[in-house]
């Protein structure tokens, strides 16, 4: 099996294979994709802007360079030369079964298959394959882009070693993998799903409430502390201070009741219209995009607020961040560092601007953070050395409010080094806006080596130390920046 994705084939592109090519391009891998629909350019290179954007705002810090998206002309032409390859047919078990045959037959017999169904058996799955052991579901959530849930399921016939390759190998596009013990069909996700939707139609098709009502009832409650906790662990929590037990013997007695019903409505074309046009009234004529966007902010500030807890998928979301901005390569070798270095810049997101218009002030300090991050990398703090406890940590910082800035914005960071020891770095970082090079902050900050395993302050060692001292050396000549070490005080004190 690769050891490294660099080639990946997508057969179909529509919602959910578009949105695997955006989520492998953005992890720098490069995707061929096969979908005989004549508009799959168009519509893949605009999931691609929706997710660049998301992106963007989710990881700052920076990502790798993007991949390269090719069509292809056939199924074989997108698989042939593919390190990995994900299938996003449409929901049809023959079509599937044909076409995962052909996939089979076109790729090298090391090359891991996932199939995005969300809910076909696998074993029925890989049944036309030569080489069925490499054939696992890997069913993704709509937008593939932003939610990190992967259900992985595999067949009688898939291997172990292939289960384990593809959830090491969807964690490291940023995702969280989700082994299904057991072969069934709908997985886990989905029959929780289902259950859910089948009891919603009922309730619009009995008249008991809108399509709107139906959402407002999930989304101002349950839906919000799902996001982090679940069903189990928030009814814990409901039990009160006896927990699980207490809550099942409360509630428990209701599950008896027949409040809920198992068999779906028939879907009538009464109950179709009943359901479209509440569906078209709630949406108040919103595009599909637009609709998209809002999703994709609301998703966005879900999870890096869960990113801030470090929990949940916001722990998902940390852990790739860290493991990105190990992998990032340092700033190119003919960087002049006789002058501050220019190491970091991002655009100013939407929901960075606050009530007066201008970016809110902890925006700046994630910012400053983030090009501290990469000065990091720039002194080759990469994995190996994170993982052995070595790292710098920001013991304290002064930022100046110097100018507004808005959304859409670019912002440049430039840092200059103002001195260092084995210990400390002393840094100071400037945040021009791209138009016109007004610098709208500074912050000055000290850097404190530390090593992570005892929380103890301690040397730097090898390569990045070596960089600071020469790095520290070459900027010695420079002038102390305007503002550098100025202190918090009235006037005239
Ligand atoms: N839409 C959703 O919410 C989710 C869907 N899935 C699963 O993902 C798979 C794809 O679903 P969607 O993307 O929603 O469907 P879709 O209808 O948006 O896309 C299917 C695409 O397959 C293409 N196609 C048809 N025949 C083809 C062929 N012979 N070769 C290559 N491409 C072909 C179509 O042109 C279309 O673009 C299904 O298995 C579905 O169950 C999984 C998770 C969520
Ligand atoms: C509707 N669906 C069964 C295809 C949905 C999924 O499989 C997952 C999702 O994104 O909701």
């Amino acid at each position: 099996m690769a050891t490294t994705v660099r080639k990946a084939g997508l057969v179909g592109g529509g919602v959910i294979g578009a949105g695997w090519a955006a989520r492998l391009l953005l992890n720098g891998i490069d995707v061929a994709i096969f979908d005989p629909d004549p508009e799959i350019g168009r519509k893949a290179e605009t999931v691609l802007a929706g997710a660049r954007r998301a992106w963007q705002r989710l990881i700052p810090a920076g990502l790798p360079a993007e991949g390269k998206l090719r069509l292809a002309s056939s199924v074989e032409d997108a698989v042939a030369d593919a390190d990995f390859v994900q299938e996003s047919l449409p929901e049809r078990e023959d079509l599937k079964i044909d076409i995962l045959a052909r996939i089979d037959r076109a790729t090298r017999p090391d090359v891991v298959i996932g199939s995005s169904t969300s809910g076909l058996l696998p074993t029925r799955l890989q049944s036309g394959m030569a080489h069925p052991e490499r054939l696992v579901v890997g069913h993704p959530f709509n937008p593939v882009y932003l939610l990190p849930l992967v259900e992985i399921c595999g067949g009688a016939a898939t291997s172990d070693a292939t289960k384990q390759w593809a959830a090491d190998f969807y964690t490291s596009l940023g995702m969280h993998p989700l082994h299904v013990r057991k072969e069934i069909d709908g997985f886990i996700a989905d029959r929780l799903l289902e259950a859910l939707w089948r009891e919603a139609l009922w309730l619009v098709n009995d008249g008991i409430a809108t399509t709107e009502e139906i959402d407002d009832a999930i989304r101002y409650g349950a839906g919000l502390r799902w996001s982090f906790m679940g069903t189990f662990l928030i009814y814990r929590v409901a039990g009160g201070e006896a927990g699980m037990r207490h809550f099942l013997a409360q509630f428990g007695p209701a599950l008896k009741l027949p409040w809920t019903k198992l068999e779906a409505p028939e879907l009538t074309d009464a109950l179709v219209d009943r359901v479209a046009e509440q569906s078209d009234d709630q949406a108040g004529g919103t595009s599909i995009r637009e609709l998209e966007r809002i999703r994709d902010d609301a998703l966005i500030a879900v999870l890096s607020g869960l990113r801030g807890e470090d929990y949940g998928a916001g722990k998902t979301l940390a852990d790739y961040a860290r493991a990105v901005m190990a992998k990032l390569p340092a700033a190119a070798n003919e960087v002049d560092e006789t002058k501050p270095l220019a190491l970091h810049e991002t655009p100013v997101a939407a929901d960075w601007i606050d009530y007066n218009g201008h970016m809110t002030e902890h925006r700046y300090l994630q910012v400053f953070g983030d090009t501290t991050d990469a000065l990091l990398r720039y002194l080759s703090v990469d994995a190996d050395y994170l993982a052995n406890g070595g790292s710098w940590y920001t013991v304290e910082t002064h930022i100046r409010h110097l100018g507004e800035t808005k959304a859409g914005d670019r912002l440049t960071a430039t840092t200059q080094i103002l001195g260092a020891d084995e210990k400390r770095i002393h840094v100071f970082h400037s945040l021009a806006r791209a138009s016109d090079g007004a610098c709208v902050a500074t912050a000055e900050q000290m850097l404190l080596h530390v090593d992570a395993r005892t929380g103890r302050g301690g040397p730097a060692s090898g390569a990045p130390a070596a960089k600071v001292a020469a790095l520290a050396k070459a900027q010695a000549g420079l002038a102390p920046p305007d503002g550098a070490g100025r202190r918090i005080a009235m006037p005239g004190k």
